[in-house]
């Protein structure tokens, strides 16, 4: 399994993100959380910083949608150069529309669930993603407790990629530490975002490299 690791800069300093990029450079992907206050209740960044922050950073960006009609506007991520861009299923009213729709402006299609969002209704759907987001928080804020319960669901969502054959990257998010990420990677999750964990710790770098190192170790048990 190739573990990738992306932290999410929800834990930055905001007024410094580039730095916090620098800081993370061993990572596969920058996690940007873009938030509307609808359909969560908390507000962040939206296209201008993400755009700021492709010209800053060599990383790719992976942005996690968390707004109401993602159709609208999560083609512009793509277009403004976001390698992965991930919408809510909760909140899209065509999901194979905009997974089309993202892959033709260049980038990896990504679809969440939130954590009472069951993966089964979509089955049909899977095949048209680069990645899916299971999330093991309720979306909104970082530095949350992990989630337990979301463990079978990410097991589920391994075994309908293993029964269908398909090349989709299987993401976790929220409360993802060294406490969590080895139960994640059993679990079958290979793309690991961590906020806190990451961006809380006096060296990121060093908490980067140590959480691929147990989730590859975990993953290949
Ligand atoms: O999407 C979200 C929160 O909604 C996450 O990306 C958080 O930013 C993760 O933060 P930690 O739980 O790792 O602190």
């Amino acid at each position: 399994m190739a573990v990738q690791i992306a932290p999410s800069i929800l834990s930055a300093d905001f007024a410094r993100l580039a730095e916090a990029a620098d800081a993370v450079s061993a990572a596969d992907w920058l996690h940007v959380d873009v938030m509307d206050n609808h359909f969560v209740p908390n507000l962040t960044i939206g296209l201008p910083v993400v755009e700021s922050l492709l010209a800053a950073t060599r990383l790719p960006i992976d942005c996690h949608l968390m707004i109401n009609d993602p159709d609208r506007w999560a083609p512009a991520y793509a277009e403004a150069g976001a390698k992965s861009v991930t919408f809510h299923v909760e909140a899209a009213h065509a999901p194979i529309r905009l997974a089309r729709e993202l892959r033709g402006k260049g980038a990896r299609a990504g679809m969440a669930l939130k954590p009472a969002t069951p993966v089964e209704p979509y089955e049909d759907l899977l095949g048209e993603l680069d990645m899916l987001l299971v999330m093991t928080v309720e979306p909104g804020f970082g530095g949350q407790k992990f989630l337990d319960v979301c463990l079978p669901k990410i097991r589920r969502c391994r075994e309908l990629i293993g029964r269908h054959g398909l090349d989709l990257w299987l993401q976790v998010d929220g409360g993802v530490s060294a406490e969590t990420i080895e139960r994640c990677a059993e679990a079958g999750a290979d793309v690991f975002v961590a906020g806190s964990a990451v961006f809380g710790a006096d060296d990121p770098s060093r908490v980067v490299e140590e959480l691929r190192r147990m989730a590859q170790s975990a993953g290949s048990a």
